[in-house]
């Protein structure tokens, strides 16, 4: 559904993401994963047609049949928030303040084509849908009113609002805390058409995302079935991320079980690695996923 192919970006003369290609068919949900300064962001916004000014894209990105790349800027528009949206990471910063937010997530559908009485009711369905409380009274709410785990709700249910055909996702739990994370994730993995999912956390895109790509340097370095890359990297950077993933975002260092499955009841439940780990036995509820030397184990916990 998503091809790109040979995607470079530039600021002058520099090259900052360089000959990038990939596929995301429909319904398929893939992890974009690397270094901060690797080029994640700007592969998203290049598909998006929102590279900051001065940064140009060229190459090939096609949505179905849709140019993304090297087309007037009326012709992205049309697509962007339409067959195609984006959640970012904060979003206090892409919400307007000034404005209620059942107005702004019926606005993206008024601007494209849908009369406002009908937009404003539709708005009040789509909060609902991203399963925020009271969605009448949210409506009515600025975005100041609520905890940053619903200002995000309200994001997706904008990018959700005119029915994409990919939802790109760059870094969208990162400000939240460990458990509204976990949470915002399911939601995530529930509503997305396809997805491109962009982190740093190579726990979340085990627990969201069936392949991943690896940026490193403005290139993607590697990229296959999440299995295959989490279990046999290749690239010397893919091999070191996965070994400093041994650390859990809270920072505790789990223990590492070298050829075997942990015992039992090791690992809390809601385990977000849960049936990933290709050692999985019954007695293993709470799969952990699989390092980078094929014997450790880590684990993330958004519960603990
Ligand atoms: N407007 C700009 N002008 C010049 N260089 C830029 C611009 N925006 C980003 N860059 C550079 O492009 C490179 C890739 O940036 P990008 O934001 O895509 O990285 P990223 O992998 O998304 O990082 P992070 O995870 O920190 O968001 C970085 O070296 C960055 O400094």
């Amino acid at each position: 559904m998503l091809t790109v192919e040979g995607l470079h970006v530039r600021a002058d003369a520099v090259e900052l993401v360089h000959d990038v290609s990939f596929t995301i068919a429909p319904g398929e949900r893939v992890g974009l994963i690397g270094e901060s300064g690797s080029g994640k962001s700007l592969t998203a916004l290049s598909l998006m047609g929102l590279l900051p000014e001065g940064v140009t894209a060229s190459g090939r990105a096609r949505l179905g049949e849709r140019d993304l790349v090297g087309v007037p800027e009326s012709r992205v528009k049309d697509l962007r928030g339409r067959a195609l949206s984006m959640v970012f990471q904060e979003p206090m910063t892409a919400l307007n303040p000034l404005m209620r937010v059942g107005a702004q997530v019926a606005e993206v559908m008024t601007l494209h084509g849908r009369p406002r009485h009908e937009a404003r009711e539709r708005a009040v369905e789509l909060l609902e849908r991203v399963r925020l409380p009271e969605p009448g009274q949210i409506a009515r709410a600025y975005p100041h009113q609520l905890s940053g785990g619903q200002r995000q709700r309200v994001m997706l249910a904008i990018a959700l609002a005119n029915g994409p055909e990919l939802l790109i996702c760059d870094e969208p739990t990162t400000a939240l805390d460990v458990t509204v994370q976990k949470q915002m994730l399911d939601l995530i993995a529930e509503v997305a058409p396809a997805l491109l999912f962009i982190t740093h956390d190579l726990a979340v895109i085990a627990s969201m995302c069936e392949r991943v790509l690896v940026m490193y340097g403005g290139r993607v370095v590697e990229s296959g079935p999440l299995r295959d890359v989490f279990t046999r990297p290749r690239h010397r950077y893919t091999q070191g991320l996965l070994a400093a993933s041994r650390l859990t975002p809270r920072g505790t260092r789990l223990p590492t079980i070298a050829g075997s499955v942990p015992p039992a009841g090791r690992f809390p439940s809601g385990c977000v690695f849960r049936n990933r780990c290709p050692h999985a036995t019954p007695a293993c509820e709470t799969t952990p996923a699989l390092t980078g030397d094929g014997h450790a184990h880590a684990c993330w916990h958004p519960a603990d």
